[in-house]
């Protein structure tokens, strides 16, 4: 684990210094991609009141006109994401990107637009069946996704680990039997799409941008994904630092890291790190 000083925590591995020391030597080649709730967001029970750390926006804002890219990376849709994250229309923040449904979404700061694909028909359906069902899985809550995806959130049942296992095969057959998949994070089994994860989309925008360095953070397992793709960078030769926003209720993630920072409150003092190192 990396330890924190005054300024830039020290990643505990070669790659992730490397990764590091890239994003400071070049930044104007960086890009910096972000999940959102748990590493931008403190985790709360009610998911509608999910709000970005209250120093997150400031941070970025001073970071982005440094680096080529800032990306927020998230499965919830781009437009939620924007909202309960306060990301427009904020000096600093013009060239923002928010990749959301884990990148078949994307927001644009510059031109405040989502573009999205269709909505996947078997969504419709599984919410039909879903609701149908209302209350039978006590203290459940059923996110809709804006048409995209339904999510079936435990974290308020008696036992929320206990309600998570207990639901997850019932809901992977309903979600096979539409075309779905099922996305399991931190007291959740997201019903969604398949084709498109955090990875995909993180590779792609590096692509496009022809990013030299690439720094994520995330604290879920739906940040895998993502981790792989800085991972096949690296195997590129662009280097990258993997930071965990780190909780104990996913340890895969913390075991691939570079660097474990204290949740939302650590990922924003590494941002505000980075950007004082920066010209
Ligand atoms: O990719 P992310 O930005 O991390 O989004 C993943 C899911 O996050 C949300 O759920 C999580 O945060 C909630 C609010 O803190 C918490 O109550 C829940 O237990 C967490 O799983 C969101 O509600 C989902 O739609 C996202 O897919």
């Amino acid at each position: 684990m990396g330890s924190h000083t005054d300024s830039t925590p020290v990643p505990a591995t070669r790659a992730g210094r490397d990764g590091l020391d890239a994003l400071l030597s070049r930044p104007d080649r960086a890009l910096i991609g972000l999940d959102f709730d748990g590493t931008l967001a403190p985790i709360v029970a009610d998911p509608e009141r999910a709000r970005a750390h209250p120093d997150a926006v400031p941070a970025l804002a001073a970071l982005a006109p440094k680096v080529a890219s800032v990306a927020v990376v998230t499965g919830r849709p781009a437009d939620v994401a924007v909202r309960h994250g306060g990301f427009a229309g904020v000096s600093g923040l013009e060239h923002l990107v928010v990749l959301g449904h884990y990148g078949a979404e994307r927001w644009d700061a510059v031109t405040d637009t989502v573009t999205a694909p269709a909505p996947h028909p078997g969504v419709a359906a599984v919410r039909a069946e879903l609701l149908d069902r209302a209350g039978a899985w006590q203290g459940t809550w059923v996110e809709e996704k804006g048409g995209r995806a339904v999510a079936v959130h435990t974290r308020r049942a008696a036992d929320p680990q206990a309600a998570f296992d207990a639901l997850r095969p019932p809901l992977t057959e309903l979600a096979a039997r539409h075309g779905l998949i099922v996305e399991p994070g931190r007291m959740v089994l997201e019903l969604r799409p398949p084709g498109m994860d955090k990875g995909v989309a993180l590779l792609d925008h590096a692509r496009s941008i022809g990013a030299g360095s690439v720094v994520y953070a995330g604290d879920d397992l739906g940040d895998l994904p993502a981790y792989g793709a800085v991972e096949r960078l690296r195997a590129s030769g662009v280097p990258g630092l993997l930071v965990c926003s780190g909780s104990d209720e996913v340890p895969e993630l913390r075991e691939r890291s570079d660097l474990v920072v204290d949740g939302p409150a650590g990922v924003v003092a590494l941002l505000r790190a980075l950007a004082g190192r920066l010209p």
